[in-house]
């Protein structure tokens, strides 16, 4: 199942023109500098901006030429930077909101399984107005998947938290899209989320979609917007195995076990881990004697010149994985790297994210 969409909408200093296709499954990130449209096509997909183009959530048409779904025939969710909850109404009250006007039939949502994966039992006698930023954020997307959506658009929901309410909704955001079982398009500023919770990026600039991009080709992109710096990033997605007791934490992937130094608590889910471009060197053959632990057979996928005599290659691991190398130019001409040679990626350092 895909969506499809096509929009233009037309303001006296901007236009967006747009037309994607992604699949309806999973979080698509919308990325790109302030100002370059996201939430004027959240608004658009919404049915908020009245504007020509389509719309289809697999076999459903919200919008073409001739028809359009207002939105509050719609059924989706909106979270917004800032929770707009209803101050007046206890927590319980502002989740059973959406919740109550749905006809009984359509009530696919948990409502007991969703106030206790999102901690919410403790608050739910509060009043809106006395709850924090995180709180008030995390009664936002459950009051959104009480209306049993069939697509969640969150809107940079991150923004105005601090630290802590970040790290403490980070993890719940992992697991809305299989948990809610929608597709979720979610705006932000911020490469870490992307990496996080992204499985695909529409990458945007001035009104238009750039890339794309599934998130590793969003993350191997040699000058991706995601990392100004040229810190690029590769994504892995694999499981952790126990611990050995000289402290190093088996991750465990398509391309085999790597090997990490991080303490996490144990988990059965799969987990992604971030290799950064600048923690890979490459080798010809196995290194011994070496401090690296972690050697993992790769095919040279391209090579692209990246600034000050650095070059950036990317890696084909055993299995189908991407993760990128930096290196220089000399290092390049001494090892005759070229796409199609086989090599050793050693890994550094990589860190996980969960
Ligand atoms: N109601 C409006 N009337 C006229 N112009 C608007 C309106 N809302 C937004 N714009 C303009 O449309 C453009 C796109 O705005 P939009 O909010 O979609 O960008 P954005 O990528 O979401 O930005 P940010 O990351 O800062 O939230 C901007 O130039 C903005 O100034």
């Amino acid at each position: 199942m895909t969506i499809k969409a096509a929009f233009q909408v037309a303001r006296k200093q901007f236009r967006l023109q747009v037309n994607f296709e992604v699949p309806a499954t999973g979080v698509t990130a919308l990325f790109g500098p302030s100002g370059c449209g996201k939430t004027t096509l959240l608004r658009a997909m919404a049915g908020l901006e009245r504007c020509p183009g389509h719309f289809w959530l697999g076999e459903q048409c919200w919008q073409d030429q001739q028809f359009f779904v207002p939105v509050h025939q719609r059924r989706l969710g909106y979270v917004f930077q800032e929770a707009s909850l209803f101050a007046h109404l206890s927590v319980l009250g502002n989740l059973e909101y959406g919740w109550r006007r749905l006809p009984p039939a359509e009530r696919r949502a948990d409502k007991a399984q969703i106030i206790d994966w999102l901690g919410l039992a403790p608050l739910l006698r509060q009043k809106a107005a006395e709850l924090s930023g995180g709180q008030r954020q995390r009664v936002a997307i459950g009051r959104a998947l009480l209306t049993s959506p069939e697509l969640l658009l969150l809107d940079e929901p991150l923004s105005a938290l601090d630290g802590k309410a970040k790290r403490e909704i980070l993890p719940l955001l992992e697991r809305l899209s299989a948990q809610a079982r929608v597709p979720v398009f979610y705006v932000t500023h911020a490469p870490e989320e992307v990496e996080r919770l992204a499985d695909r990026v529409l990458l945007m600039e001035q009104g238009r979609i750039t890339h794309n991009d599934t998130l590793q080709q969003a993350l191997a992109r040699p000058h991706t917007p995601l990392y100004k710096d040229d810190e690029v990033a590769g994504i892995i997605e694999g499981r952790l195995a126990a611990p050995l007791a000289d402290g190093r934490l088996p991750f465990d992937c398509a391309a085999g076990r790597i090997w990490l130094a991080d303490e996490a608590p144990p988990t059965s889910d799969v987990v992604r881990l971030r290799i950064l471009a600048s923690d890979v060197s490459i080798a010809l053959a196995p290194v011994v004697d070496i401090s690296i632990v972690n050697q993992l057979p790769a095919t040279v996928a391209s090579i692209t010149p990246l600034a000050k005599g650095r070059m950036l290659l990317r890696l084909t691991l055993v299995g189908g994985d991407h993760i990128s190398a930096q290196l220089s130019a000399y290092s390049i001409t001494q090892l005759a790297l070229a796409p199609g040679c086989q090599c050793y990626a050693l890994i550094k350092a990589a860190a996980l994210l969960v």
